[in-house]
């Protein structure tokens, strides 16, 4: 009814488009990065994250994903550098990810996608008032994507898959506190930086993207937790698993992705 869009058949990314015509922009996410062609731009600064006084507030599942919300009152917790003329608030980050033994990434590296995505939301709040405000203007939004790539363990993602029992259902909402996004990060902040948008609707063309070269590495296990979230909510009598949540790559159309090595 209405907007409502999902990751199905009749509601997927290829319908998006006919509520959201954005979907057919020039600056459209995610896309497939060609290291080769991504020129090293010199004048690209490190990326610079101050997660220290960083703490987490709530998780929720968005119907679409898995969400953990942070107090972004002030700037305790923002991006700078690389790409950024200003520093970015963390609002809030949540993952993509595939179905049992599939890929599920937005972003392929060179065609290739990995099991997951991580995506730490920021937002411009020098030039903006409010988050909504920022996540419709060009240089809005900031979004830190990780990929995660399947192997041992990761030692802290339990903090968050432990978790997973409390919000279950579309709705869904529990304390989730002091929770700090730092433990997620892999060893290099080399990355790739091009202008795109949300993977989901409403898709605004916001987004500045900062994708990180190296992965971090989640157990096959521990991605099987994801997928006993619902898309569903409580009261439905359809329960359809939470799975193969991602976009997938949109046209380049004439842009540049650019690379920093630090
Ligand atoms: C980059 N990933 S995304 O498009 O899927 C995405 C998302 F899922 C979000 F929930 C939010 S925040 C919405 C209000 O909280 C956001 F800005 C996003 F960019
Ligand atoms: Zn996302």
């Amino acid at each position: 009814t209405g907007n409502h869009w999902g990751y199905g058949k009749e509601d997927g990314p290829s319908v998006w488009h006919k509520n959201y015509p954005v979907a057919q922009g020039d600056r459209q996410s995610p896309i497939d990065i060609v290291p080769h062609q991504a020129s090293h731009d010199p004048s690209l600064d490190p990326v610079v994250l101050n997660y220290d006084q960083c703490t987490s507030t709530k998780i929720s599942n968005s119907g679409t994903s898995v969400v953990v919300e942070f107090d972004d009152s002030d700037d305790r917790s923002v991006i700078r550098g690389g790409p950024l003329d200003n520093p970015y608030r963390l609002k809030q980050f949540h993952f993509h990810w595939g179905g049992k033994g599939c890929h599920g990434s937005e972003h392929t590296v060179g065609g290739n996608s990995y099991a997951s995505e991580l995506h730490l939301v920021h937002w411009n709040a020098v030039k903006y008032k409010t988050f909504g405000e920022a996540a419709t203007a060009p240089d809005g939004l900031a979004v830190l994507g990780i990929f995660l790539e399947t192997g041992d363990d990761h030692r802290w993602l339990h903090v968050i898959t432990d978790a997973l029992y409390t919000v279950k259902y579309k709705g869904s909402v529990a304390d989730f506190k002091g929770f700090n996004p730092k433990c997620l990060l892999p060893s290099s902040l080399h990355y790739w930086t091009y202008l795109g948008s949300l993977t989901t609707p409403p898709l605004h063309e916001s987004v500045i993207w900062v994708v990180l070269k190296e992965p971090i590495t989640v157990s096959e296990k521990q991605l099987g937790k994801l997928r006993t979230l619902l898309f569903s909510g409580e009261e439905e009598n359809e329960r359809t698993r939470m799975e193969n949540n991602f976009r997938p790559p949109q046209l380049l159309k004439g842009r540049k992705c650019c690379c920093f090595y630090h």
